[in-house]
């Protein structure tokens, strides 16, 4: 090779961020690649790079700064990226993903510096194909989008919503073992209807309102029909989009391409796996409590559903949907949703609006207050997105005639949690059973250890991406998240539930991960929906699906 040609290799592998090296790069590939004078001396192996990187990342103080650190990493090194985050999950994780990418997405605009996904928008209807075609992606596997119309708790977000796909698809290669470069993090950008981040001096999205639907769906189908065609082994994973549209967007392509929601059914099969693990501490059946559910958009209905059906599948068929659905109440803005209360609810709601309150009670049912006095739940799951509702009076009230209330404080980030959870074991006299949706800290109450497991849907969606882009189910039926779901449920041992786990602890996620892709698969099996050849057996399958995983290695030579 000639040495200008060798050169202009060794830059783009340098700037390739799948690709690089940095100062892994040994002595024999620095002067293949013509780079030797490019590198600091020293050669490092990627262990070391790890322990130096983790105490840069250990140096800053400020979260947001970590994760502006994170980013870099992951723009100029990505295999150096996932090794440091597999080498300390638990550190990491809340960088990367729930707390911190909340603020991350808040300051997208002022912390961005280079491009880590596709942004589509109004402006390229009718060339989404060739956009797709054009990419430097090749053969995705996994697709996550969203609109930023409701990221986390936080909102409309617009095109800052990109921080979160991002954080999911890095998830998808810590968690499922998915490659790199085969995880597409999307915006679909159809505008923004907060008026403040529209007007912003860094906002990076379209300066427009929302679209109106008819364009929103036109643009959604162009693209789902464009993947379908570019890469056509690929999951979509839909991710925060706004109440008005999630549950239209699962009923219009869920059985026409190969997607899921990871808001309605992923949140809904993790919280259900660990609701009903802690219904078995509380020694009472499922049927035998009454749960309150705060909040009525796409989590809270998918997970009331979602326990639901895990129950009626652990049970055999001995309960029915109908008697578990009878234990919900369901309080949103205006209070307990029934159906005598005079206005028209969404249609996502009616399933679990009550049918026992005369039209002339709901009067006392007004407020999460009333609801928690009059009804007397013995769990509260929190999923209304508006941060500390479950007040110190609510818990001790709770706790007064409960023997072990479950308090699932759900909605993310930290500040939009619905109680914090050490405030809940101090208040409930250390009797609470708590899972959150962001990562907390534990306390001690009457000389025993207190920590909330965390009900996040990231035990759930790699799995079960990583299961689809194996097997390549034609869809993904709601019976495929339910087993996924099964499974979350019975890997939680005995041992875990004594020491007061809900889930095993999240630096498993990839052995977890491996068990739910593989009862993904097997469920896919059954109903005959699966595309590709693999094992039938379970073990073998597994097997399969373990050696698939993509390790945070260096190739041998470059
Ligand atoms: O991202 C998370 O941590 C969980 C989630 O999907 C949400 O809160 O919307
Ligand atoms: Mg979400």
């Amino acid at each position: 090779m000639c040495a200008a040609k060798t050169t202009e290799v060794g830059t783009s592998i340098l700037t390739n961020r799948y690709d690089n090296k940095g100062t892994a790069f040994t002595a024999e590939e620095r002067q293949a690649l013509a780079i030797r004078g490019r590198l600091p001396p020293r050669v490092e192996t990627l262990d070391e790079q790890v322990a130096r990187c983790l105490d840069q990342l250990r140096s800053f103080d400020k979260p947001i700064n970590k994760y502006q650190f994170l980013a870099t990493l992951h723009t100029a090194n990505t295999t150096l990226y996932y090794a440091l985050i597999l080498a300390s999950v638990e550190d990491s994780l809340p960088i990367i993903y729930t707390p911190t990418v909340g603020e991350a997405c808040q300051k997208f605009g002022n912390i961005f510096f280079r491009e880590r996904g596709m942004y589509i928008h109004s402006q390229y209807k009718g060339m989404i194909h060739e956009l797709l075609e054009e990419s430097c992606y090749k053969d995705v596997d996994v697709i996550v989008i969203t609109d930023g119309s409701r990221i986390l708790g936080l909102g409309d977000l617009g095109a800052n919503g990109m921080g979160i796909s991002i954080g999911k698809c890095s998830l998808y290669v810590v968690g499922g073992g998915v490659h790199p470069k085969r995880i597409l993090p999307v915006c679909l950008d159809a505008g923004t209807n907060n008026e403040s981040l529209r007007n912003s001096l860094h906002y990076l999205g379209t300066r427009t309102e929302r679209l109106p639907e008819e364009e929103f769906y036109g643009i959604l189908d162009e693209f789902m029909d464009a993947v379908k065609r570019v890469w056509p082994g690929a999951v979509v994973q839909f991710e925060d989009f706004s109440n008005n549209h999630c549950f239209d967007m699962l009923t219009r392509y869920q059985e026409k391409y190969r997607c899921f929601n990871d808001d309605i059914q992923g949140t809904g099969a993790v919280v259900s796996a660990g609701f009903l693990n802690a219904v078995r501490v509380t020694g009472k059946p499922v049927t035998d409590h009454k749960i309150v559910v705060f909040g009525a958009g796409s989590a809270a209905v998918g997970v009331a559903l979602a326990i639901a059906d895990l129950a009626v599948r652990l049970s055999d068929g001995k309960i029915t949907k109908e008697e578990v659905i009878k234990t919900f109440y369901l309080v949103d803005t205006k209070g307990l949703v029934t159906n005598t209360r005079g206005d028209k609810l969404a249609a996502h709601k009616i399933a679990l609006a009550r049918t026992d309150i005369a039209a002339e009670d709901n009067a006392k049912f007004t407020t999460l207050e009333d609801v928690v006095k009059n009804i007397k739940p013995t769990a509260l799951l929190g999923l209304g997105g508006v941060g500390p509702v479950f007040t110190e009076d609510i818990i001790r009230f709770v706790s007064s005639y409960c023997e072990r209330p479950i308090i699932f404080p759900l909605s993310n980030p930290s500040s939009k949690s619905e109680v914090i959870p050490s405030d809940a074991y101090l208040w409930s006299n250390g009797k609470a059973i708590i899972a959150s949706g962001s990562p907390f800290a534990g306390i001690e109450v009457n000389g025993t250890f207190c920590k909330p497991s965390q009900g996040n849907n990231m035990y759930i969606f790699p799995g079960i991406g990583m299961g689809c882009a194996l097997a390549k189910p034609t869809y993904i039926p709601d019976s495929v998240i339910v087993t996924a779901s099964a499974r979350l449920y019975d890997l939680l041992t005995p041992e875990m539930l004594a020491a007061g786990a809900l889930y095993p602890s999240i630096t498993e996620i990839r052995e977890i991960s491996s068990h739910i892709a593989t009862a993904v698969i097997m469920e896919s099996q059954r109903l005959g929906l699966t595309t590709v050849e693999l094992p039938k057996e379970y073990d073998a399958l597994l097997a399969v699906v373990k050696e698939s995983m993509w390790q945070a290695e260096y190739p041998n030579k470059q």
